[in-house]
């Protein structure tokens, strides 16, 4: 299949060099990346109320379930033992271990903390329309799309922990349901994000070797951008608008 030209870059300038290409992810990372979303400034500013901070959980889950789903498509495109290696811890801090806690039970921790019901969240019943469309077309991405654009529609995570550590700060400082025990998903996603980000980004730039690869890449950066902000969208329509769609979570009247 060939580049979608929706998500394309600007072809007049060919990427030459892997440098030339860190620095425009770098620039795609600051331009379009969710942190900028509004729904993050009220979600971080304290402006939004406890119904609404339990929707965006409750969407969130769904990312958050599907992406060892995710990986495991990734890693099922590599014939290299070695890629395989270094990318299976990723399911792992994801799902733990029989005896270790992973990402998704931190996850149900905040939405348990928040006054969910963990059936309810793991259904995936209340989730928006869009957040479903959205995750879903992540991982199709990584099994549709050449190896090299799969790692690459992971580098959204290079810009992960500065929003995590605003995330922490500002909603622990903001809201009197959030405590620490709640947050220590993204505590520990400081520490795992970096080293996935590194690795996904020293990949890229190693094994993009032409203009038309670099630009694949880019272009599979903001395909993820765009599938993190289109969640928020629709948070904003349903939750702050008002707009939610049938079927979808009602929080309980204030
Ligand atoms: O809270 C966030 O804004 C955020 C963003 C992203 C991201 O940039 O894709 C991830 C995460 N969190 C995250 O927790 C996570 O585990 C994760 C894995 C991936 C990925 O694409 O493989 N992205 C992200």
């Amino acid at each position: 299949m060939t580049a979608m030209t929706a998500f394309s870059v600007a072809t007049d300038a060919p990427l030459n060099s892997a440098e030339e290409l860190e620095t425009q992810l770098r620039h795609i990372g600051a331009t379009r990346y969710h942190s900028l979303h509004p729904f993050h400034k009220l979600l971080h500013g304290g402006k939004l109320d406890k119904g609404q901070v339990q929707a965006w959980a409750l969407n969130r889950y769904y990312y958050q379930s599907s992406i060892p789903i995710k990986d495991a498509v990734v890693l099922s495109r590599f014939r290299d033992r070695n890629i395989r290696l270094e990318w299976r811890h990723r399911i792992e801090d994801h799902d733990g271990n029989f005896d270790t806690e992973g990402g998704i039970e931190r996850w149900i921790k905040l939405t348990e903390g928040l006054g969910l019901d963990t059936d309810y969240v793991e259904s995936a019943e209340g989730i928006l329309p869009a957040t479903r469309f959205a995750v879903d077309a992540y991982v199709h991405f990584v099994r549709d799309r050449s190896p090299l654009e799969a790692i690459a529609s992971s580098l959204t995570e290079l810009f992960a922990p500065n929003l995590h550590e605003e995330r922490i700060s500002g909603m622990l400082k903001h809201y009197d349901f959030i405590n620490p025990n709640v947050m220590t998903y993204f505590q520990r996603r400081l520490e795992q994000a970096p080293r996935d980000a590194n690795f996904a980004l020293a990949y890229v730039k190693d094994h993009a070797r032409t203009p038309e690869q670099r630009a694949l890449v880019c272009n599979a950066l903001i395909f993820k951008t765009n599938v993190l902000w289109v969640q928020l969208d629709a948070l904003y329509h349903a939750y702050v608008e008002g707009n939610v769609p049938p079927g979808a979570f009602v929080p309980e009247a204030k």
